[in-house]
């Protein structure tokens, strides 16, 4: 069992929802990274998610993408991202999972990104431009690192297709609660509680909700019909306005869902 399966079960034995903040490499820098990891676990998030900044980042909204605008102009790279992830390794053990799309992949090459990114103490990997049909291409590599794929359902995905995402079953399903891309919402879709519901009742593996949550309400509502959110544009903007106690706020709210 890999790091990110061991913190998501130790979540569910103990009755709580998990939570996952979404961060962007070299946002403010790569120091700034180290520092946010640090910080995210110790206010008890469960595992990270880390973003690769690209420059054609077609699922990202305004937030995230101005955050990786922010960061290519630091000079971010790949490599120095995963360098950064080895030298916390030491000092931090919450899993981390990477986002990136396909392209910065292929450009550092299939075989040595998957070494460094194990190297580095990677336990996850989302890739939201790389389909179900595709991902034999990096799968049997990823399998042997022991890193997790993480595949993504949406609210426009058929029932079927959503079963057959949820038994190829690694770390967890992430079902995309809203019609477009990641940033705040005000309202959701009234049948999002019944669709996670739904990919809760096919899934073999933990599912959780993200895009569009920014309150600790949304966090609390949300978990009541799964394992747990995931949370970025928010975080993103709550960094950057320096409010880490709003940030210690929505991650609470996360273990007092009423189950
Ligand atoms: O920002 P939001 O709306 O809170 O959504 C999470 C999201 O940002 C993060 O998981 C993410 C950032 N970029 C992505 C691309 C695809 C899937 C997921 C993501």
């Amino acid at each position: 069992m890999n790091r990110l399966e061991k913190a998501l079960k130790r979540t569910k034995e103990k009755n709580k929802k998990a939570f996952v903040p979404y961060i962007m490499a070299g946002d403010g820098g790569l120091d700034s990274l180290m520092e946010r990891i640090v910080f995210l676990e110790s206010c008890g998030a469960t595992a990270i998610e880390v973003g690769i900044p690209f420059s054609d980042p077609v699922a990202d909204g305004p937030t995230i993408q101005a955050a990786g605008l922010r960061s290519l102009k630091e000079g971010t790279t790949l490599k120095a991202v995963l360098e950064t992830i080895l030298n916390l390794r030491p000092i931090v053990s919450i899993p981390i999972i990477v986002m990136t799309y396909m392209n910065p992949i292929y450009a550092y090459g299939i075989n040595s990104f998957i070494e460094d990114a194990s190297r580095a103490g990677v336990d996850g990997l989302i890739v939201p431009d790389l389909p179900i049909e595709e991902e034999e291409i990096i799968l049997s590599h990823l399998n042997v690192a022991q890193i997790e794929l993480i595949r993504l359902v949406t609210l426009t995905s058929s029932e079927e297709r959503i079963k057959e995402i949820a038994k190829r079953g690694q770390g967890f399903l992430y079902a995309v609660t809203v019609t477009g891309i990641t940033g705040a919402r005000v309202d959701f879709h009234k049948q999002v509680g019944d669709y996670l519901k739904k990919i809760q009742s096919v899934s073999p593996i933990p599912v959780l909700a993200g895009f569009g949550i920014s309150t600790p309400e949304q966090v609390k509502g949300m978990g009541q019909y799964c394992d747990g959110v995931v949370v970025g544009s928010k975080i993103v903007d709550l960094f950057q306005e320096n409010k880490l106690d709003e940030i210690e706020k929505l991650i609470q709210a996360a273990k007092t869902v009423n189950v």
